[in-house]
C-alpha cells in the first residue's frame, strides 16, 4: 500500500527529504539549548559571572534563531510536499478512473469514488506532512532528550526509561480498539455523498413526489450515523491525553522528588535539574506528538487503503497490447454465441446465446420488455462491457481487437440517461468532434432536429448549459446529444431509447433525416414503441437475453405473439 502511494510523490522528492533533515537539525540544536542553560545557571548565575552569562546567552539565542529557521524551513518543505502528494494522487486516481470501464464503475459507485478523491486525499495529505515532519521529530526528540538526560545525571535519566514503556503501550492499545471504526465511518461518508449527490440532482423528482420529509430523514439517517461512529471512535482516542499527563504528571513529581535528594546531597547542581524539567517537557511533548501521529495515522490508513484500491484497479477493458486494428472500414456486426452476465460469479445472464448479423447500412430495431436485454446487447459493441463468452465481431474484427479510440470514435451511442456537460450548446455538440466547422454543428443539429429550437435560444448554439443540462427540455436534451452523435460521423449509430421525450411527429422526421443523410452507416435503434422502429429494414423482439425473433414489422405482426400483442396495445393506446 505504502509503495504505491509513494510513487505519487515524484517531483516533490526533494521537499520530502529536506522536511525531515530540517527536522533533524532543528531538534538537536533544540535539545542542546536546556543542556546549556543549565551551565549558564550553575557557571553564570550561581556564581554571578557576568561575562560569562552574556557569552553564554548570546550563544543560546543564535541557538534558538538557527532552530527557528529550520522549524519554518521543516513546515515549509512538509507542507508543500504534501499538498504536492495529494495532487498527483488526485490526478493519478481521476487519470485511472477514465481508464475504467462500466464495469469497474459498477464496482465502486460514483458517490464512493467522490469521496475518495477528496475525503480520502485529504487525509492522506495531512498524514503524509505528519509523517515527514512530526513523525521525525517527536522519536528524534524522544531520543535525543533522553540521552542528553543521561549525559546530565543518569541516576535520576533512568526514571524516564522506565516509564515510557508503559506510555507506549497504553497508546497502542487505546489505536488498536479505535481503528475498526474509521473504515465503518468513510463508508459512511460514501452513503452521505450518494443521498446528497442524488438529492440535488433528482430535485425536480423530490419536488414532484413531495418527497423532501423523506429525503431529509435519509440524510440524517446517514449524518447521524457517521456523528455515532466518529463519537465512539473520539471517546476511545481521548483516552490517551489524560492517560498520558497522568503518567507524565507523575513522573515530574518523581523528578521533583528524587532531584531535590541529589542537590541535599550535592550529587547534582540546580541548573542540572532544571535541565532535567526540560528534558522530561520534551518527552512529555515527543509522547503527545507520537500519539497525535498514531491517531492521525489511524484515520489515514484506512484512507489510503481505498485510495490504492482505485490505483490498483485493473481496468476490465483496455486496448489491445499488440498491433490494435486502428482503421473502421464498415459497419457489419456480427454477434457469434454471445452470453454476457454482470456479476461474474452469479449464474444469471442478462444475454443467452445471441447470434445475430447486422448488415452495413441496415437499420435495426430493437424492442422487447423492460430488462430484457436491449441495453445490454447494444453496449457489447462499443465495448462499454466486455462479452463473458462467444465474439462480437465489426466490419470483421473482433471488438476487443481494435484501437478503443479507433472502436469508439466509430460507433457512437446516445444512451438511456444521456447527460450534457457544463459549457455552451457548441462546446457539447463538440464533443462528438472538436475539429468541426460551424457549418458541420450545424449540420448534424438540422439532421437531429436541434437546430430550430436551438436557434430560438437568445443566445443561439452560444447558450450556457447548466448543470446536467436542466435548462433545456428532455426531448430537446436528447436531440442535442443526437447531433452529438452525429458530429462523429460514425459508421454505426446506436439510439438506446434516446427519443422517448421527442414527440412522435419529430421522432419520425429525425428517423427520415437520418435514412436519408447517412446511408451508409448502420443504425440501431431501441425503442418500447413500435411507431418508433417499424420501418426498420429488420426488428429484433428481446426476451429474457435471447433473441426471441428477427424480422420485418409486418413478418412480425404475423409470425410473433408478444410483438403483435405489444402492437395491439400501444394501438389501442394511441401511442
Ligand atoms: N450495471 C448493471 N449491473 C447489474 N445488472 C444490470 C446492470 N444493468 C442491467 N442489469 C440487469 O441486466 C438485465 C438486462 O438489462 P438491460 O438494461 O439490458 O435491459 P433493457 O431491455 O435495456 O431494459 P430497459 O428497457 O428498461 O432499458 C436486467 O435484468 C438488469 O437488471
Amino acid at each position: 500500500m505504502i509503495k504505491t502511494l509513494l510513487k505519487s510523490v515524484r517531483q516533490y522528492k526533494t521537499q520530502s527529504l529536506l522536511s525531515p533533515l530540517c527536522v533533524a537539525i532543528e531538534v538537536f540544536i533544540e535539545m542542546f539549548i536546556p543542556y546549556i542553560m543549565g551551565w549558564l545557571i550553575d557557571n553564570g548565575i550561581m556564581k554571578a559571572n557576568m561575562p560569562y552569562i552574556v557569552k553564554t546567552g548570546s550563544f543560546l539565542l543564535i541557538m534558538a534563531f538557527f532552530s527557528l529557521i529550520m522549524g519554518a524551513l521543516a513546515s515549509y518543505f512538509s507542507s508543500k510536499a504534501a499538498a504536492g502528494l495529494a495532487a498527483n494522487l488526485r490526478q493519478d486516481m481521476f487519470f485511472h478512473t477514465q481508464d475504467f470501464s462500466f464495469e469497474n464503475i459498477d464496482k465502486f459507485s460514483s458517490s464512493s469514488l467522490v469521496t475518495r478523491l477528496t475525503t480520502d486525499i485529504n487525509n492522506v495529505q495531512l498524514a503524509y506532512q505528519m509523517v515527514i515532519r512530526i513523525a521525525v521529530r517527536a522519536p528524534l526528540m524522544l531520543v535525543v532528550s533522553v540521552i542528553m538526560a543521561f549525559a546530565v545525571n543518569s541516576e535520576l535519566a533512568v526514571l524516564f526509561v522506565i516509564l515510557a514503556p508503559f506510555m507506549a503501550i497504553l497508546l497502542a492499545l487505546i489505536i488498536k480498539s479505535a481503528f475498526p471504526y474509521f473504515p465503518k465511518i468513510f463508508k459512511g461518508y460514501d452513503r452521505l455523498n450518494r443521498t446528497v449527490r442524488e438529492n440535488v440532482r433528482g430535485v425536480r423528482e423530490v419536488k414532484t413526489y413531495v418527497h423532501e420529509k423523506e429525503q431529509i430523514e435519509e440524510f440524517q439517517k446517514s449524518s447521524n450515523y457517521i456523528y455515532k461512529l466518529f463519537t465512539a471512535a473520539q471517546k476511545i482516542m481521548a483516552l490517551n491525553a489524560p492517560v498520558m499527563m497522568l503518567l507524565l504528571n507523575g513522573s515530574m513529581l518523581l523528578l521533583s522528588w528524587f532531584g531535590a535528594n541529589l542537590i541535599v546531597n550535592k550529587s547534582m547542581q540546580t541548573g542540572q535539574l532544571v535541565s532535567m524539567f526540560s528534558y522530561s517537557n520534551s518527552v512529555l511533548f515527543s509522547l503527545m506528538m507520537l500519539s497525535m501521529i498514531f491517531t492521525q495515522l489511524t484515520i489515514s490508513q484506512a484512507s489510503a487503503k481505498r485510495i490504492v484500491e482505485v490505483i490498483d484497479e485493473v481496468p476490465t477493458i483496455s486496448k489491445p497490447k499488440q498491433h490494435p486494428v486502428t482503421e473502421f472500414t464498415n459497419g457489419d456486426i456480427l454477434f457469434d454465441h454471445v452470453n454476457f452476465k454482470y456479476e461474474k460469479d452469479s449464474d444469471v445472464y442478462a444475454l443467452k446465446d445471441i447470434n445475430l448479423h447486422i448488415h452495413s447500412g441496415e437499420t435495426i430495431g430493437i424492442i422487447g420488455e423492460t430488462g430484457s436485454g436491449k441495453s445490454t446487447l447494444v453496449a457489447m459493441i462499443p465495448r462499454l462491457y466486455d462479452s463473458t463468452g462467444g465474439a462480437v465481431r465489426v466490419a470483421g474484427h473482433n471488438v476487443r481487437s481494435y484501437d478503443l479510440k479507433t472502436l469508439r470514435d466509430n460507433v457512437a451511442m446516445v444512451l438511456q440517461k444521456n447527460v450534457l456537460f457544463s459549457g455552451t450548446i457548441k462546446d457539447n455538440l463538440k464533443w462528438g468532434n472538436e475539429n468541426a466547422s460551424d457549418e458541420e454543428v450545424i449540420a448534424a443539429s438540422k439532421v437531429a432536429h436541434a437546430d430550430d429550437f436551438i436557434k430560438e435560444f437568445p443566445d443561439g448554439y452560444d447558450t450556457m448549459i447548466e448543470q446536467g443540462g436542466n435548462n433545456v427540455s428532455g426531448g430537446q436534451k436528447q436531440r442535442i446529444t443526437i447531433a452529438r452523435a452525429l458530429l462523429k460521423k460514425p459508421k454505426v449509430l446506436i439510439l438506446d431509447d434516446s427519443t422517448s421525450a421527442v414527440d412522435t411527429k419529430t421522432e419520425k422526421e429525425i428517423r427520415l433525416a437520418l435514412r436519408r443523410d447517412l446511408p451508409k452507416t448502420t443504425k440501431i435503434i431501441i425503442s418500447q414503441r413500435i411507431v418508433s422502429i417499424k420501418d426498420a429494414d429488420r426488428i429484433i423482439v428481446m426476451n429474457h437475453g435471447k433473441i426471441e425473433d428477427i424480422g420485418t414489422h409486418d413478418e412480425l405482426i404475423k409470425r410473433n405473439e408478444l410483438y403483435s400483442s405489444i402492437n395491439k396495445f400501444q394501438e389501442e393506446q394511441g401511442k
